[in-house]
């Protein structure tokens, strides 16, 4: 099922953020949202996944899916350690989650708190919890932001191959990337 979104408005205090905004997301397609800084890309992703209340507009095709999500921040358990993090979420066990960290490189640190990794490392342990999980539609909020080109270019392809004939809804602003995920792209304005 198609994600339409009609006529959404969002004004915070007196800042008025989206304003009879509409779109298609397409089913089973990766859809990139891109538009400047504070524009209203993540405040669209969170009434999408009903964390923000829109004042006026309807979303449909939301409705019995399961949705997984990369926010801006990483929201891991600090202080527990990688496979852990994952297993809680996504109920996945040890062999398939330390599988998984092996793809994003990340299997050498598994065994320790999260406390411990990099910003980087961080990072891929919540792209590979949101991709362990069970969802009919994903939804990034700029993913790949602060891992360096090497590593960006890795987990793109991983995040690439599990996502393929999925729902995928990608905020990003980097024009290359829509490019090599061959989104469609969608820009707020
Ligand atoms: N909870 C909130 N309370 C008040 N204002 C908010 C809140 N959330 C977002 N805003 C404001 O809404 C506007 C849009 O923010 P949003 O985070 O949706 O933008 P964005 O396009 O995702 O930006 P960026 O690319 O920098 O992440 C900004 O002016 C922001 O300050």
């Amino acid at each position: 099922m198609d994600i339409i979104v009609k006529n959404l408005c969002k004004t915070y205090d007196r800042n008025q953020v989206l304003d009879h905004f509409s779109c298609t997301f397409r089913e089973k397609k990766m859809t990139c949202i891109m538009g400047k800084s504070g524009i209203g890309k993540s405040t669209l992703l969170s009434i999408l996944m009903g964390l923000e209340k829109a004042d006026e507009g309807t979303v449909s095709g939301m409705e019995h899916q399961k949705i997984s999500a990369i926010f801006q921040e990483n929201r891991l358990f600090e202080n527990l350690d990688a496979v852990t993090n994952i297993h809680i979420t996504t109920g996945k066990t040890k062999e398939e989650i330390t599988g998984f960290l092996k793809k994003m490189e990340l299997d050498d640190i598994a065994g320790k708190p999260v406390s411990e990794y990099s910003g980087g490392m961080k990072r891929r342990v919540a792209i590979a919890r949101a991709l362990l999980a069970e969802y009919d539609i994903l939804i990034m909020d700029e993913p790949l932001q602060g891992l360096d080109a090497e590593t960006k270019e890795k987990v793109a392809t991983v995040i690439k191959m599990q996502t393929a004939g999925k729902t995928v809804l990608f905020v990003t602003h980097d024009e290359k990337e829509a490019e090599f995920f061959e989104a469609e792209c969608m820009e707020l304005v």
